[in-house]
């Protein structure tokens, strides 16, 4: 068996909360992703999917554990990962296929040779065909929809040809027709494109219709509760949202979720109980004394 495109082991992360004390937002997360995967990360709001993903990305620092990329660990943000976050990030100033220009590939590589360059070009120009974009070549971002500027972000993401392509709920901001729209064109563009996923999402329809499996985060701290593996081809329509099997699978990551945080409410139940039961006897014995 090949070794991982991407592995996470045992990775913690602490912040420091409101009262100064450092607190685990992840903890002894283990996961990984193979060769050309699309691996969707869900769970309840505030389990730590975007720390995870800003992990991966290295644009933060593992407190404890190890992330590596084709085995080397991470230890920053490097070209052989793109992201794409739910807010645009594309320069207002410059053009779409600017944007597409100018990411940090030809940056990295100021010395490109002219095959380099052209190839990287014929690249851009791919990408901009393949995600519907030829004809607002010229356009600014601020002309753009929402959902066509995201087709921007993913194809400025892919053009440095990433190992790995990570989103973090890219479609969050758009509406319901739009969302359908765009994951067609990702089915379309993964079918195509070389690349391995890590798909962050509040959204459990979204996530199977996309993914080869569907990883369940836990919340404090975050860590794997359960993995869903997948058993459709990449070959999908949206007619199997309404499959009976698929209808089941949503049930069984929502209740997965459900009780993730049922778990969490209960001991926050239990530990405000607690601490008025706590108050309540001292102002007692201050009463007495
Ligand atoms: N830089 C930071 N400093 C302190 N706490 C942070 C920081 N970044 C995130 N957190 C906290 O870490 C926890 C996890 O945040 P994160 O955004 O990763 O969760 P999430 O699962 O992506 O949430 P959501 O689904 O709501 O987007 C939250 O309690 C958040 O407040």
């Amino acid at each position: 068996m090949s070794a991982p495109r991407v592995s996470v082991e045992g990775v913690g992360r602490d912040y420091e909360g409101r009262d100064g004390v450092p607190f685990p937002v992840l903890k002894g997360l283990d996961m990984v992703a193979s060769d050309h995967e699309f691996v969707a990360i869900v769970g309840a709001s505030g389990c730590g999917k975007s720390t995870l993903l800003r992990l991966v990305a290295g644009l933060d620092e593992v407190t404890e554990g190890v992330i590596r990329v084709d085995g080397r660990p991470v230890t920053g943000p490097g070209p052989d990962r793109g992201m794409v976050f739910q807010q645009s990030t594309l320069f207002p100033w410059l053009t779409v296929w600017q944007n597409l220009r100018f990411p940090r590939g030809l940056a990295v590589h100021a010395e490109a040779t002219s095959r380099e360059v052209s190839e990287y070009l014929s690249r851009s120009e791919a990408l901009l065909n393949m995600m519907g974009l030829a004809r607002v070549r010229d356009s600014y971002p601020n002309q753009l929809s929402g959902g066509m500027q995201q087709r921007v972000n993913i194809a400025r993401a892919l053009v440095a040809n990433p190992a790995v392509l990570l989103m973090d709920e890219p479609f969050g901001a758009l509406d319901a027709q739009t969302r359908e729209t765009m994951h067609d064109l990702v089915l379309h563009l993964f079918a195509a494109e070389k690349t391995t996923a890590l798909f962050v999402t509040h959204d459990v329809e979204e996530a199977i219709y996309l993914a080869d499996r569907v990883i369940v985060l836990a919340p404090n701290p975050g860590r794997v509760d359960s993995v869903h593996s997948i058993p459709w081809g990449r070959a999908r329509t949206q007619d199997l949202k309404l499959d009976g099997a698929f209808v089941r699978l949503k049930g069984e990551i929502l209740a997965r979720i459900r009780a993730t945080t049922a778990v969490h409410a209960d001991r926050e139940l239990l530990e405000s109980m607690t601490a008025r039961t706590r108050a309540s006897s001292l102002a007692e014995e201050k009463g007495k004394s």
